[in-house]
């Protein structure tokens, strides 16, 4: 079993039956998915779920997950998803699947965020990883220029044929390329990205995370992060 295999079937275990369920987008969360798709076809496991990106809605419904939007449910009981890096302060650089937008409305909707990873993803700062930001096409060579400007190494993000990526809410992504954003710099990078017109969502996913459970080794490590 892999490692991102081994934490998605570790998180399945915190899905009870009845539970609204926020079903995260990526290579890791793929496993969390299908796990629940096993478990419901196996051990007639109730649950709703709520996905994140069209690509995880293909493959709950793939498996008769069944699914409500977030706009039909009252809150959502938790939310498991990965993450590309997370700090030693346990925030979270999310996006590199282009979902941000879904994800961090359907995180900051959760009573409980868990993430999962490998141990790769642990690291001390964030930023080694592109940070990504959504924007609406409209304006997105303006805000390039901004980011230019403040030193921030943008890069909009291209499809494998070259094409500018297009997200599901047909936005446009340009990845900061900034090599680390020391801790106590973070707050104030999301609070400034925050205000600016054109930006839509931005991958610093902060103070979301309740759980981090880590692929290393034989067995998953879980933290249980307190605020
Ligand atoms: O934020 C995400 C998608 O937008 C993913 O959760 C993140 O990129 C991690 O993906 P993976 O598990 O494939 O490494």
């Amino acid at each position: 079993m892999n490692l991102k295999q081994m934490v998605g079937i570790e998180a399945a275990t915190h899905v009870t039956d009845g539970m609204i369920v926020g079903l995260g987008t990526g290579s890791t969360a793929y496993y969390l998915v299908e796990e629940i798709g096993r478990r419901i076809a196996e051990e007639g496991l109730s649950i709703t779920g709520v996905t994140t990106s069209k690509a995880t809605e293909k493959q709950a419904l793939g498996l008769n997950i069944p699914l409500k939007s977030i706009d039909e449910v009252p809150y959502v009981d938790i939310t498991v998803d990965g993450a590309d890096e997370i700090s030693s302060d346990y925030q979270g650089i999310k996006g590199g699947g282009a979902a941000l937008l879904f994800e961090k409305i359907v995180a900051s909707n959760s009573k409980k965020n868990i993430w999962i990873v490998d141990e790769s993803k642990m690291v001390e700062t964030l930023g080694k990883f592109p940070l990504p930001i959504e924007v609406i096409p409209y304006g997105s060579q303006q805000l390039l220029k901004k980011f230019e400007e403040k030193g921030l190494n943008p890069k909009l993000r291209l499809t494998a044929d070259n094409e500018r990526l297009k997200t599901d809410s047909d936005n446009y992504i340009i990845d900061l390329h900034m090599e680390t954003i020391p801790n106590n710099k973070v707050k104030q990078l999301a609070s400034w990205l925050d205000t600016l017109t054109g930006v839509v969502e931005h991958g610093l996913f902060l103070d979301i995370v309740d759980t981090v459970i880590i692929g290393k080794g034989t067995s998953p490590e879980t933290i249980n992060v307190s605020r």
